[in-house]
């Protein structure tokens, strides 16, 4: 792969010369696959079919013997972050580019305000940072990071058509950084419910996890080991009942990012078994791809960048464990949680474990890595793989099917995904700007031959051509049908909160075979 920068293209120009035919290859959606050719025009998907008329002029890929999915959707990215006194390593530009050599042409991130800050002027910064570098088209969740009115009117304004935004996050650890207590985490979930906007939550325990930090530390564990040590499985289960009960009160669906282990899946499956309300859950690369034994190891710079908040978990049977649920819809989809950092930050830690920036890498291989470990091992299909890459987030995100199918009039971002194509994942040949990969040496057997990006062959038969400033920010509106389509709307909002642009929700799109 040569790694020259494609020299900017005027996107006028790009588009007119984009026709192009992808002939002979499989296409896998969500609910099906089909021997069908696919004729994209000005970036967007005009026939689907076979022996299809199409104009002189038109470039030609052959797909024989391989799979045409819709390109990846990532649903949790942290690019050029700032947290615990660094920034995350991967901007929005390389980030995005990393993305989609890996496969993945949509990532959502999050603007995560500090304390005190307007979400309005976080929003702002976020859109500064990624417009005109992204590569890729990307979506923004909101941090809810403190509670006030303020806060609460910000979050409305947000929902609105100007900001385009229909998530937000709030933390249930990171004490005195990020978290709410459970009040707080309350009347934010109440407001998401009143917006019909998706609240989510970081689960674990924030308390529990600071109190068992102090007893740590002044024990003398003071390595990347004390990490999960001070926060395993049933601080991260607590939190996610804890979530779910809150979310049943405010009569709200809830969606929980990046589930770590059987423990928390476990409790997201008894909380569905008594809520009536659509309750989501998201693992990640990470956490399929490799586990918690490497808090051990006696280098620091290996343990500590495999440091993630929840942690990876030291019981090997979680890997596995995680590609089942996946399988089985107790969990929806996957996404990276992509925060990376170079070694001088992550040693900002080396003496304190807790203050080991959080954050590991998976944005360029979260596709591969739950090929070779899901489909290869027979435990799920390629359509649930469609289903947990790419689909499931568009319809939670309300972008589907805009993003997220291979259908006409859809966007033609697209993955000619090789099914054969054997490489080996190493820091020494990955896109992404960090001299670690927590996935090192593993062989993976499934990668992307072509990435068509907006109708933009961006990944030429291995060569990297992503243009910055090609992608562009996607406004995503409330009330997305796969969430709030069955739900009866919320006891009337108070008078000050004005939702009356909120529709009632459609009939949802089947999400899987959703609880
Ligand atoms: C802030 C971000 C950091 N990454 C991580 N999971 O440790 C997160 O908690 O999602
Ligand atoms: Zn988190
Ligand atoms: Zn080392
Ligand atoms: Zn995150």
């Amino acid at each position: 792969m040569t790694n020259a920068p494609v020299k900017k293209v005027p996107i006028h120009l790009q588009s007119s010369q984009n026709r192009l035919l992808i002939k002979n290859g499989k296409i896998v959606n969500d609910d099906g696959m089909e021997d069908l050719d696919v004729y994209i025009e000005d970036g967007i998907i005009k026939q689907v079919g076979r022996n299809l008329i199409i104009p002189g002029g038109t470039r030609t890929i052959d797909a024989t013997g391989k799979l045409v999915m819709p390109g990846g959707i990532d649903p949790h990215t942290h690019f050029e972050l700032e947290m615990m006194g660094a920034k995350s390593a991967d901007d929005f530009y390389k980030g995005t580019r990393a993305a989609v050599a890996g496969g993945t042409t949509c990532v959502i991130d999050f603007v995560l305000p500090q304390k005190g800050q307007s979400l309005l002027e976080a929003y702002a910064n976020w859109r500064e940072k990624a417009d005109g570098k992204v590569c890729c088209d990307y979506g923004l969740h909101v941090g809810v990071t403190w509670w006030s009115p303020q806060v609460r009117k910000e979050m409305q304004q947000l929902t609105t058509e100007q900001y385009g935004i229909n998530s937000f996050k709030m933390f249930m650890a990171y004490k005195d950084a990020w978290m709410l207590d459970d009040y707080d985490l309350y009347c934010a979930i109440e407001t998401c419910a009143e917006l019909r906007a998706l609240p989510q939550v970081h689960a674990e325990n924030g308390n529990i996890i600071a109190r068992n930090t102090e007893k740590l530390l002044a024990k003398g564990v003071t390595g990347p080991e004390g990490h999960q040590l001070s926060r395993d499985e049933e601080v991260e289960a607590e939190a996610v009942n804890r979530a779910c009960v809150i979310a049943n009160q405010a009569s709200s669906p809830l969606y929980i990012v990046h589930m770590m282990s059987r423990s928390a899946v476990r409790a997201l499956q008894q909380a569905r078994a008594r809520q009536r309300h659509v309750l989501l859950g998201e693992t990640l690369a990470a956490s399929v791809g490799t586990d918690g034994s490497h808090y051990g190891n006696s280098c620091f710079r290996h343990a500590a960048a495999h440091v993630l908040s929840p942690p990876l978990r030291p019981d090997p049977a979680t890997p596995q464990a995680l590609c089942e649920a996946l399988a089985d819809d107790d969990l929806q989809l996957i996404g990276s949680d992509n925060c990376t950092f170079h070694e001088k930050d992550k040693e900002l830690g080396k003496n304190n474990f807790c203050k080991i920036p959080n954050g590991v890498n998976g944005v360029e291989d979260r596709m591969a890595i739950l090929w070779q470990k899901a489909v290869n091992t027979g435990i799920m299909d390629p359509c649930r793989f469609v289903a947990v890459t790419s689909t499931n987030a568009a319809k939670i995100f309300n972008m589907y099917p805009q993003k997220g199918r291979v259908a006409v009039n859809s966007d033609a971002d697209l993955v000619v995904w090789d099914p054969k194509l054997e490489r080996t994942i190493s820091a020494a040949t990955h896109k992404q700007a960090v001299n670690f990969n927590i996935f090192e040496g593993q062989h993976v057997v499934g990668s992307p031959q072509y990435v068509i990006v907006n109708g933009r062959v961006c990944l030429d038969d291995g060569e990297l051509r992503v243009v910055e400033g090609f992608g562009k920010f996607i406004k995503t509106a409330v009330d997305s049908p796969a969430v709030f389509g069955s739900a009866p709307a919320p006891a009337a909002a108070p008078a000050q909160l004005d939702v009356s642009h909120v529709s009632n929700g459609s009939p949802s799109p089947d999400l899987g075979n959703m609880t």
